[in-house]
């Protein structure tokens, strides 16, 4: 529905300071009259390129990464397009600064930085701690960063309680980083409306004794209670939250990994809901493993790859479980066999049924049966055990995958598929230069966190390493599945996510050997997971929108007569969806 102008003005002056609409120094002298704020902006009026050049040498001025964040903190609560326009457009050199490696010492000082986070009446996420359980309902309500259009409701929630931050540990509150990065990206990588994004941070205590004996902490000082605590008030959040927001899809992120299995387990199945650092890491490691299988095919065959996991919390069990799924549908394997390609490391060894200890109840599922008695405890015993062909990182023990580690892996393979994946890139196993060392440019290589390109030097050829980072998986998936609609987020709707942003690169980035595509490439790369998904959904019957269903119908007809690209038409849907900083211009100067 179209406004008026006057109706556009009303809204304008209610929220001349608004963020979002903020035009700054670009609002035309007519416009400034009309919203009675000539005098309060300097003279000039400047166009929206000149703004953001000027924001980016501010932001290159800034001396550390942190200085950066807050800067570009600051600048989304001010003005939320400009911001999106730099994100948008430098997405290179700025996605590092709001998400891992930055955001990981943006959260270890979230109470130290936090005054320069917000302006007054300009709010980073929604708190939620074990005091409001009383009035939970209210307080949900208050987290409304446009209040002036009721359309406008949260679609997507992303939820932590800081107990598992990256591979940092319990940051308690501190956490908040990751929902409003997390929530960053969903911008930028998929075109969320920036207005329709809601992060939460539960405050159920933390263990962090830093951070609970630092003055400045911000959250309950108290330590985390039981099981029993932390369930009942999950419970009566996302109740609340489903009962404000009923189609609002929920992002689980940075749980500690028991809590995080047991959540997955318990609302699957009826509320709409995934798992990012289960399901999200799970799909796009599998994504890279189908693309290192493929490089690697005419050495290894698919069925004789040995997977080693270095790190047994809830990624490494998320990835492995989609690795099972890959060799059972894609090379038919049964699940038994699937399964023995699979090992897992933990912080007491290999693990194996007999080791002695009681495993929780997510390793079970994959302890060796076949260790016939023996035991094995360092990485080095293992690795000689196992004879892995991939050796994948979720440990968060920095520079873990020592020279030795990497030059045994090189000698067992002619291309090693070596991913640490552990985050920030502090905590990663090994850097890529150091794989390419130690391997003799020979690594099939992917890390949590983006490192720079290595050039060769006896060839001068550039090689670049694959990001395995879920930033390529969730913002396709939520959006897939929010156009879509369905009640529940299933596990086949994830493995179609995977195998998309598996098929998504482009012949260049083929011929260049990469596991993933550009990240310049992103929107495109959302746009194709978000419709392989919508078709999953579409197929299992579980989508409640009618153009979305009417769409794929059409495309399939499309697809069988084989008169055009597969999902093209979808695909032009999901883009024609996509917010984008330039698209609403209330502020016009026409107006
Ligand atoms: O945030 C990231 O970079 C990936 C992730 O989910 C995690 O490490 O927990
Ligand atoms: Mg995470």
């Amino acid at each position: 529905m179209s406004k008026t102008v006057n109706e556009k003005i009303n809204i304008a002056k209610n929220i001349a300071k608004s963020h979002y609409l903020n035009q700054a120094t670009s609002t035309a002298l007519v416009l400034r009259d009309q919203l009675q704020i000539t005098g309060l902006l300097p003279p000039a009026v400047e166009t929206f390129d000149l703004q953001k050049k000027r924001a980016l040498i501010q932001l290159r001025a800034k001396s550390t990464e942190l200085e950066k964040y807050i800067f570009l903190a600051w600048l989304r609560n001010t003005n939320v397009r400009l911001f999106y326009r730099l994100l948008i457009e430098d997405l290179e050199e700025i996605t590092p600064l709001i998400y891992t490696p930055t955001v990981g010492t943006a959260c270890q000082e979230y109470s130290h930085i936090y005054p320069f986070l917000a302006p007054p009446g300009v709010h980073d996420g929604l708190f939620l701690s074990l005091n409001d359980l009383p009035n939970l309902k209210n307080i949900i309500k208050n987290y409304n960063p446009y209040p002036f259009d009721e359309s406008l409701t949260p679609q997507i929630a992303v939820i932590t309680d800081g107990s598992r931050i990256l591979g940092l540990g319990d940051l308690g509150v501190n956490g908040m980083g990751i929902p409003v990065g997390k929530l960053q990206l969903y911008v930028a990588g998929a075109g969320i409306d920036p207005r329709r994004t809601l992060p939460i941070t539960l405050d159920l205590g933390t263990n962090n004794e830093h951070n609970l004996k630092d003055q400045f902490y911000l959250g309950l000082r108290r330590k985390r209670g039981s099981d029993k605590e932390f369930f009942s008030f999950l419970d009566a959040v996302v109740k609340t939250l489903r009962e404000v927001y009923p189609e609002l899809l929920i992002q689980f992120e940075d749980f500690s990994s028991e809590h995080a299995f047991e959540l997955l387990k318990k609302y699957r199945d009826n509320t709409f809901c995934f798992n990012d650092d289960i399901q999200g890491t799970g799909a796009v490691i599998l994504s890279g493993f189908i693309n290192a299988v493929r490089l690697t095919a005419k050495d290894i065959p698919p069925k004789e790859h040995r997977i080693l996991f270095f790190g047994a919390g809830s990624a490494a069990v998320g990835v492995a479980k989609q690795l099972l799924e890959f060799f059972q549908i894609e090379h038919g394997m049964t699940e038994a066999d699937a399964k023995k390609l699979l090992w897992l490391v933990d912080t007491k060894g290999l693990v194996t049924f007999d080791r002695g200890d009681k495993l929780a109840d997510h390793k079970v599922y994959f302890a060796r049966k076949d260790n016939e008695g023996q035991q094995f405890k360092s990485l080095t015993e293992v690795i000689d055990y196992v004879r892995p062909t991939a050796l994948i990182g979720f440990s968060s023990q920095g520079g873990i995958f020592t020279e030795e580690i990497l030059k045994k892996l090189a000698r067992l393979n002619k291309n090693p598929i070596i991913f640490p994946l552990s985050n920030p890139k502090n905590n990663a196993e090994c850097t890529f230069e150091q794989a390419m060392k130690a391997t003799n440019n020979q690594v099939i290589f992917a890390s949590g966190t983006m490192f720079p390109t290595y050039t060769e030097p006896e060839t001068g050829r550039v090689r670049y390493p694959g990001q395995g980072n879920n930033m390529y998986i969730f913002p396709g998936l939520g959006l897939g599945a929010l156009l879509a609609k369905p009640r529940i987020i299933t596990d086949k709707q994830i493995y179609k996510s995977a195998s998309a942003l598996a098929y998504s690169l482009t012949d260049e980035e083929i011929s260049l050997d990469m596991l993933y595509p550009k990240l310049t490439r992103i929107r495109r790369v959302s746009a194709e997971v978000a419709s392989a998904v919508i078709v999953q959904i579409v197929e299992e019957g579980l989508a409640r929108d009618e153009e979305v269903i009417a769409l794929v119908k059409n495309d399939l007809e499309v697809l069988k007569a084989n008169k055009g690209p597969q999902w093209e038409g979808l695909v032009r849907f999901v883009e024609e969806n996509m917010w984008d900083y330039g698209r609403e211009k209330y502020f016009d100067s026409k107006i």
